[in-house]
């Protein structure tokens, strides 16, 4: 390694806050979303079912994909009471087959799909030698390899159209490792970077349709139930409005990578010029290394 290789990411890290503050007081303008189709995954709960409802809100129809039928009937049914249009599909995202049909299904019935928002996602929450084979593969599949197959159903029509938006619901544990996380974090890494290389692509061919990966801090939807329990600190856990308010936001901005909270910008860049030893033991005094440790998610809710 030299001056260059440990240096550089920190320059230019430095350089994008600096440019963030130069262009702070100049807000971006925002695009309208009325009339956007947007097909959101795992829209039967959590902030997939509270961004549904609030993109509905806004005047976008509503294709909502999930696993979980009661929960997708319930988001659907509410948007259509409150004046909306949504219709449900129940799609398991792993199955490469069952997305291409089912999104065939959805333009026929709701037209061809601007916005796609890639938000199912699961967690073990084990550490690795505890965790199954069989849940480490399906966390990949929900995670990260389920957007090729999504991605690649919607994405044709939108380059054909030069009109669209897809948006990958991240993690910031595919920036900052936790332990007891490693399939998730990976996952969580791979969907990240899958966004950012077809963005490139995107960008390179010219092309209007834009890409966006959100990155949050841990959300209060019971998915991560007991994360932090004991010793919460330094990052609040998000709140689902805020996260959904602020994902709308960097939709409307055409945002690229979205933090959540904003501070995780500048923690990444302290992240990278920290040497590992001092990193390890800040976050080992401040209870990261055991944040997983009561972690109880979804298991005592079903
Ligand atoms: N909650 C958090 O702390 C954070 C969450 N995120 C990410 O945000 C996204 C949404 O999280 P959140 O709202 O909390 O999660 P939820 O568990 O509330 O919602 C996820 C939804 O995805 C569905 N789903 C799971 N597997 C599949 C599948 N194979 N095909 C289709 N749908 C599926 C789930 O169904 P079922 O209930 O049946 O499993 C559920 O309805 C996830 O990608 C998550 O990783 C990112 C940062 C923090
Ligand atoms: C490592 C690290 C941190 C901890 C990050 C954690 C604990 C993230 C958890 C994210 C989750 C649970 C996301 C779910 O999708 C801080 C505090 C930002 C400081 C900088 C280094």
């Amino acid at each position: 390694m030299g001056f260059t290789e440990d240096f550089l990411p920190v320059f230019v890290s430095l350089f994008q806050i600096l440019q963030a503050i130069i262009l702070w007081p100049f807000p971006k303008s925002k695009k309208d979303l009325n009339g956007e189709i947007v097909c959101i995954t795992g829209a039967g709960s959590g902030i997939g079912a509270l961004m549904a409802k609030k993109l509905a809100d806004m005047g976008c129809v509503i294709v909502a994909w999930d696993v979980n039928v009661k929960g997708n009937e319930a988001t659907v049914e509410e948007i259509r009471k409150n004046g909306g249009e949504a219709y449900g599909f129940k799609c398991d995202v792993t199955n490469r087959a069952e997305v291409y049909e089912v999104a065939k299904k959805s333009a026929k019935l709701a037209g061809d799909i601007t916005m796609l928002i890639n938000n199912a996602g699961i967690v073990g929450g084990k550490t690795f030698m505890e965790s199954d084979d069989a849940v480490i593969q399906k966390t990949f599949e929900v995670n990260a390899i389920s957007h090729f197959w999504t991605t690649k159903a919607f994405l044709p029509k939108m380059v054909e159209n030069n009109h669209g938006h897809v948006i990958s619901i991240a993690s910031s544990a595919g920036y900052f490792a936790v332990p007891k996380l490693a399939d998730y974090c990976a996952s969580k890494a791979a969907a990240a970077h899958f966004a950012d290389s077809l963005s490139m692509e995107l960008y390179k061919a010219n092309s209007a349709v834009k890409v966006s990966w959100v990155c949050p801090y841990a959300i209060s939807t019971g998915m991560f139930e007991g994360f932090f329990a004991k010793r919460p600190w330094l990052v609040d856990i998000l709140t689902p409005e805020s996260v959904v308010d602020s994902v709308i936001h960097g939709i409307q901005t055409n945002a690229d990578r979205i933090f959540l909270p904003k501070i995780l910008d500048i923690l990444a860049v302290l992240q990278e010029m920290l040497p590992r030893n001092a990193g390890l033991t800040f976050l080992s005094w401040g209870g990261v290394l055991d944040a997983m440790n009561d972690f109880v998610g979804r298991s005592k809710q079903k």
